[in-house]
């Protein structure tokens, strides 16, 4: 099994690191991990943030893990060479259109979240995010008004076949789980999310087992702070799902503990932490890797099939936190490699 680990920017390699350490002490039998260079790093090496030799990489291995990408030095460039067009090219590239991205309340961590612990005892959800379409891969651009004032502009749009294949990895995952689905989008407003609305419609006659809802964004972000425990599967698109997912994150606790899966239509699959380079705590050791750690057990999941392993790498991230070891996104004092160290000893 071929793995590619595309380490990043910022806490990037100290999450990945940790990450990398537990898939060895797995023992898997032909792990084989290819490195290969993205984002700010990428671009100061070869001044591009997704070099063609990153992407054969990709393209050779049977999975991807990913740290994060960004570096707020390299903001000046133009779109295309900004360290965000590694995560983004990759998406589009490799065709990883189905971002999950699950969220529950680890034991002992029910009073360390932001909302009260009655409230947020009871979350277990998954955000599945469209990840190849929307505002993000439209038309955009800046341009100067006749009246001389400028104008940055982007297109957004979703087009039927993009929200039906969504929509299915929604209801297949919602049959998988409490068989409630709540499609989130802006249909009073854009046409873009009535057209989303109307699709989900036309999926659900397929799966008469499954509970469609439909909310708004603007009630769902409400509502998932107010009543998290209600939701089982939320299915949204990129830009709602790129914004719920952190939020969602502080619900259980710290964005440091959210793994997600990006897959195509095949096994292939790209695994990062929803987090980005955190270039305030880079460099520190103090960035919590359990995040990565359990992208590495989706991966090991969703690409390869090993659930016993998965479930093996989530029960020694559950134990180490119920044992106390929290780093300081959970108020508490242990570093990265700390982390890392406490996981491992609880495979
Ligand atoms: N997929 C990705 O690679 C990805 C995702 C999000 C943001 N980004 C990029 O990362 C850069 C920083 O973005 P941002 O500051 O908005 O978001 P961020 O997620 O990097 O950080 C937000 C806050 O959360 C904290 N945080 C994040 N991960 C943590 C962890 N593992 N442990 C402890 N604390 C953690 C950070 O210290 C910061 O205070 C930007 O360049 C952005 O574009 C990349
Ligand atoms: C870095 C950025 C392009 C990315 C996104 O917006 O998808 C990030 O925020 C994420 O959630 O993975
Ligand atoms: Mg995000």
């Amino acid at each position: 099994m071929r793995i590619a680990v595309f380490a990043g920017d910022g806490i990037g390699p100290e999450v990945t690191e940790q990450a990398v350490r537990v898939l060895e002490a797995l023992g898997l039998p032909g792990l084989e991990l290819v490195a290969g260079d993205v984002g700010g790093a990428a671009y100061r090496k070869h001044g591009h943030p997704l070099p063609a030799a990153t992407l054969e990489t990709a393209r050779s291995a049977g999975a991807i893990l990913f740290g994060a990408v960004g570096d707020f030095t390299l903001d000046h460039l133009e779109r295309a060479l900004r360290p965000e067009q590694a995560i983004l090219g990759l998406r589009k590239e490799l065709g990883l259109f189905a971002n999950l991205r699950p969220a529950r309340v680890f034991q002992g961590l029910e009073s360390l979240t932001t909302l009260r612990a009655e409230v947020a005892e009871k979350i277990d959800l998954l955000i599945v995010r469209e990840l190849n379409g929307d505002v993000y891969f439209g038309e955009k651009g800046m341009r100067t008004l006749d009246d001389g004032r400028r104008q940055g502009w982007d297109m957004m749009s979703y087009a039927e076949d993009e929200v039906r294949r969504i929509a299915h990895v929604g209801f297949k995952a919602a049959m998988g789980r409490g068989k409630k689905l709540c499609s989130v989008d802006k249909a009073n407003v854009l046409e873009t999310s009535q057209l989303w609305r109307d699709v989900m419609i036309e999926v659900a006659a397929e799966y008469p087992e499954v509970e469609l809802t439909h909310m708004y964004v603007d009630n769902a972000a409400m509502q998932l702070v107010k009543n998290p425990g209600a939701f089982d599967v939320i299915v949204t698109g990129n830009l709602f799902g790129d914004i719920l997912s952190d939020q969602a994150s502080m619900c259980v606790g710290s964005i440091g503990l959210l793994a997600s899966a990006s897959l195509a239509e095949t096994s292939f699959g790209l695994y990062e932490p929803i987090h980005g380079s955190a270039p305030d705590i880079a460099g520190k050791g103090l960035a919590n890797p359990m995040a990565t750690i359990l992208s590495a057990a989706m991966l090991l999941r969703h690409s390869f099939g090993l659930e016993d392993q998965a479930a093996r790498i989530e029960a020694a991230v559950a134990a180490a936190l119920a044992d106390g070891i929290k780093g300081g996104d959970l108020g508490g004092s242990a570093g990265t490699r700390e982390i890392g160290d406490a996981v491992l000893a609880r495979l």
